[in-house]
């Protein structure tokens, strides 16, 4: 099966003739290396379908992940553990067709790599070659730490992932911070560096102190991407929902939110339905009308209302309205092909 690749049909900017701008280039792995070099941070966000994952690219941000997150936020699971890889693999396709710049990283869900290397060298390679993510994400060290190694080995750039592991919340007993005491702490630090030395190239940490994260920043090389783990990580990360105002119920303490989306699309789909019942929309000009001169044509004209840019197109001999063929509907109907269809790659 072929991979969607980058939209083929809007090439990335790369080498535009101003030049030098830091948002036209694609952010790859050694990018973001570089970055922690440079002391600059890394900004990563959520996003699971073809329009958030190109406005999220649009806004700059440095990498996307198609986190298993999926599973809370958009398909209505109370946890991760219900994700599947087909799953995975499907929404990191349709992200992908939104994606120019920014890294695509895709999330390995429960049990995707903890039965064999085998079995997570298929499905790591699934989320590469049929999703097009060009970096998979992997829960936890210890026994991950060969699929880490084997996962880079064969040129899967990996993210490793520290701390609160939501795959792991019916051992954990809870959604709770991480490494708060001395022993716990000291294994936390070990283990990022042994996914370092494993190969990964950054590593989320999730609800851990941030004098920890602080700590593991300074002892990597690799850029730490924090989520809930304090401002001293490399780079921050949010799940899209959160920070949108998307997500049903709680949203953890650690989230910002930088709007409430769900609020205006709940007023929005409220006034339509009032609307709808109050008979106020659709009118005329969002009607189309039957050629000039033929029986039935400015039916919708009817009620006197304005016509609109359809309109225009069928000037007025109106016949009464009802004497329509097919008996008075309304002239206009949904299969009348006049909507663009959508070009599979996005049209611009
Ligand atoms: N919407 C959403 N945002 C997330 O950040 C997120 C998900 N879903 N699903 C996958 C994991 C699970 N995560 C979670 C889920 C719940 C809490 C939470 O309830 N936190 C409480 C503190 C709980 C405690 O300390 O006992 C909080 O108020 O932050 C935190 C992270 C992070 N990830
Ligand atoms: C919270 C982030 C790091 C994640 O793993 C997800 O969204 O699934
Ligand atoms: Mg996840």
């Amino acid at each position: 099966m072929s991979g969607p690749g980058r939209n083929p049909a809007r090439p990335h900017p790369e080498g535009h003739p101003v030049g030098g701008s830091i948002m036209a280039s694609r952010v790859t792995v050694r990018t973001v290396l570089e970055y922690k070099e440079q002391g600059r941070p890394v900004v990563m966000v959520t996003a699971y379908d073809y329009p958030f994952a190109r406005l999220a690219d649009a806004a700059g941000v440095d990498m996307i992940l198609v986190g298993d997150s999926l599973g809370n936020v958009v398909l209505g699971y109370p946890a991760t553990v219900f994700v599947t890889l087909d799953e995975m693999v499907h929404h990191t396709r349709a992200a992908r067709r939104g994606v120019e710049r920014a890294l695509l990283v895709a999330d390995m869900p429960f049990l995707t790599f903890h039965l064999s290397v085998d079995d997570a060298l298929r499905a790591a390679g699934r989320l590469v070659q049929e999703g097009g993510a060009e970096a998979v994400k992997l829960e936890g060290a210890g026994r991950v730490l060969e699929v880490v190694h084997r996962l880079t080995g064969a040129g899967i750039p990996v993210v490793g992932h520290l701390g609160l592991l939501p795959q792991r919340v019916h051992a954990l007993g809870g959604y709770r911070v991480q490494g708060r005491d001395e022993a716990e702490a000291r294994q936390l630090l070990d283990d990022a560096v042994a996914l370092e030395q494993a190969g990964a190239f950054a590593l989320v940490l999730e609800m851990v102190p941030r004098e920890l994260a602080a700590a593991i920043s300074r002892r990597l090389r690799i850029p730490t991407i924090g989520i809930g783990a304090g401002p001293d990580c490399d780079g921050q990360v949010l799940v899209l929902h959160d920070l949108l105002g998307l997500t049903q119920g709680r949203v953890p303490r650690f989230a910002r939110r930088y709007a409430e989306l769900g609020q205006i699309a709940l007023e929005a789909l409220q006034r339509y339905a009032a609307d709808v019942r109050a008979r106020a929309f659709p009118t005329d000009e969002h009607s189309y009308h039957m050629a000039a001169g033929e029986a039935g044509s400015r039916a919708g004209d009817a009620a006197g209302a304005p016509a609109g840019p359809g309109g225009s197109r069928s000037p007025a001999p109106a016949g009464p309205a009802g004497e329509a063929p097919w008996g008075g509907r309304p002239a206009g109907d949904a299969s009348s092909g006049d909507a663009p269809a959508d070009a599979p790659y996005g049209d611009r």
